[in-house]
């Protein structure tokens, strides 16, 4: 399947618009079933030096493009996406494990980005304000940073990689891309993508390797004006005190310990749903995947038996299977991560009532598969109700007032997502007020960020930056004013004559 859908069985690097071998490589594995897909280089910093020189000559031109040109590309991006979705989707289940569905899904919001940043190229606006001498004009313009470095995970190979990559490239930087090692097929099909819609050569470069290698190049190359990383917390915090070493900009996004809250008077059916996919789709491995649900105690028990039924109904295996609804979690590394916690959960006194096990049986065995999980009665300070464990495990916390739970949903290190399920308005507009996090859900689970708004979160999940949107357009942009004089003589500002 892999071969007739990929044309190579060896991916090169993508630098100055040329495929460049690399010496070392390894072996790209589909988590659904242990066989390999594609071998991926492994390169290390002299790639990357070579790399950052071409994309600096290239980005001086590019940036001299109109923008309204610049965007042209990125329409044309999005339509060979379009034309390719299909396929982009079925290599993404392969090599990341989400099912069908849901890579469509992720190749789709690709394709909004496509759109949505080829009309910023016509905007790109910034503002223009009264001088405060006479004959005298004031304006403020965005300008490209130079060559910006990305660094991207495993869990949404194509996405996140468009959130950063396309207004990079429409605001006229040239990229320098470090996709995940578990997911490189994407990178090189929008490479591909790129190179077909006409982008010059070396505005946008991919670098295969380990984060250990490739990505602490791109860090610590001086030439390197931004990054902007998704991933693990543990990871980007040393990016970015090794970034704050040599004042380099820093976009963070980072994990999160999303919370659904349902009160007394929730559609209780609506909620189990919305709760179901937040927490088990994708098998747990969004960012914005559901981990707690803090839920009112009188209608605890309805719930919990809405979300047994409805885990019940989880068909779980290979995602190219259209009958599955829950794919493979990404190797065995997450997969004990996942039983580590279950561990822990029943020490720390939880009550598991559904799954907690490594699925083996028949082709199970062949791939990496985990039960959906639910433990009950887990208190706020538990660790499984306050660490990222990116799978498919949910935590029940019961709360006695709506104050009580917005306290426990604020009270993590993380602030991604939240969502809160209620009929009473007055506790709506209270909640999107209170709750701590960068994304606020209402009558809707934690999942399914829309390309066209800021996509991060407060506290421990970033650094205060956003991906996605027109805020993306911060990281990759420098503002800068400009005061033009035509009054034809030497006007002095911040003289005080009196
Ligand atoms: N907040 C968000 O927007 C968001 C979205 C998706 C995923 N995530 C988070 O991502 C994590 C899962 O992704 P992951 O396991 O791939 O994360 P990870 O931190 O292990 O890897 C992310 C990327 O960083 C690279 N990397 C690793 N070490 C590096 C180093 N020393 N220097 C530079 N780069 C390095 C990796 O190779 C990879 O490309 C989860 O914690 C999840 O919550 C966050
Ligand atoms: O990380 C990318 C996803 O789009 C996040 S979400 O689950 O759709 O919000």
């Amino acid at each position: 399947m892999a071969e007739t859908l990929l044309e190579a069985k060896k991916l090169n690097n993508f630098i100055g618009g040329d495929w460049v071998e690399s010496n070392d490589s390894t072996e790209v594995i589909n988590p659904a079933n242990g066989e390999t897909i594609v071998q991926v280089p492994l390169s290390d910093g002299s790639t990357v030096d070579k790399a950052v020189e071409v994309a600096k000559k290239a980005q001086k031109d590019w940036a001299k493009v109109p923008a309204p040109q610049r965007a042209e590309v990125m329409l044309e991006v999005g339509n060979l996406m379009k034309q390719r979705k299909e396929r982009l989707a079925r290599l993404l289940t392969m090599e990341n494990g989400k099912v069908l569905e849901e890579a469509r899904g992720e190749v789709q919001e690709g394709i909004d980005m496509a759109f949505y940043m080829a009309g910023e190229g016509r905007r790109l606006f910034g503002h223009t304000t009264p001088a405060e001498l006479p004959n005298k004009f004031s304006m403020s313009q965005r300008c490209p940073v130079g060559v910006v470095g990305i660094i991207t995970p495993w869990n949404f190979p194509i996405a996140i990689a468009t959130w950063k990559s396309f207004p990079a490239i429409v605001a006229g930087n040239a990229v320098i891309w470090k996709p995940a090692t578990e997911t490189p097929i994407m990178a090189y099909e929008l490479a591909k993508i790129f190179e077909d819609a006409g982008l010059p050569k070396g505005v946008l470069n991919v670098v295969y390797g380990k984060g250990s290698a490739v990505g602490d190049a791109m860090v610590h190359h001086g030439d390197i004006r931004v990054i902007s990383f998704t991933g693990s917390d543990v990871t980007g915090r040393n990016i970015a005190s090794e970034c704050g070493k040599q004042l380099k900009k820093v976009s963070l996004e980072m994990g999160g310990k999303n919370a659904v809250i349902v009160m007394d008077d929730a559609d209780l059916d609506l909620a189990a749903e919305g709760i179901i996919w937040s927490a088990y789709g994708t098998s747990g491995q969004r960012c914005t995947a559901a981990s707690r649900v803090i839920v009112h105690e009188d209608v605890k028990e309805r719930l919990e038996e809405r979300l047994l039924a409805g885990i019940e109904k989880l068909t779980i295996g290979d995602g190219l299977d259209e009958t599955n609804k829950v794919g493979p979690i990404i190797n065995k590394a997450g997969l004990e991560k996942i039983q580590k916690y279950i561990q822990i959960g029943k020490e720390e006194g939880a009550k598991l009532v559904a799954g907690g096990y490594v699925l083996e049986d028949g082709d199970f065995a062949k791939g990496h598969y985990f039960a959906p999980t639910l433990f009950t009665d887990a208190k706020p300070d538990m660790r499984i109700a306050q660490e990222e464990i990116f799978g498919p495990v949910l935590s029940l916390i019961p709360v006695k007032s709506f104050e009580e739970a917005i306290e426990v949903n604020n009270g993590v290190s993380y602030g991604l997502s939240s969502s809160i399920f209620t009929t009473d308005a007055n506790r709506v507009f209270q909640a999107q007020r209170d709750l701590d996090t960068g994304i606020v859900y209402v009558n809707a689970g934690t999942t399914g960020a829309e390309i066209h708004l800021p996509f991060g979160g407060t506290k421990g999940t970033g650094n205060g930056h956003r991906d996605s949107g027109v805020q993306a357009l911060d990281v990759f942009t420098e503002w800068k004013a400009v005061y033009v004089d035509y009054s034809g003589k030497l006007q002095r500002a911040q003289i005080d004559t009196e």
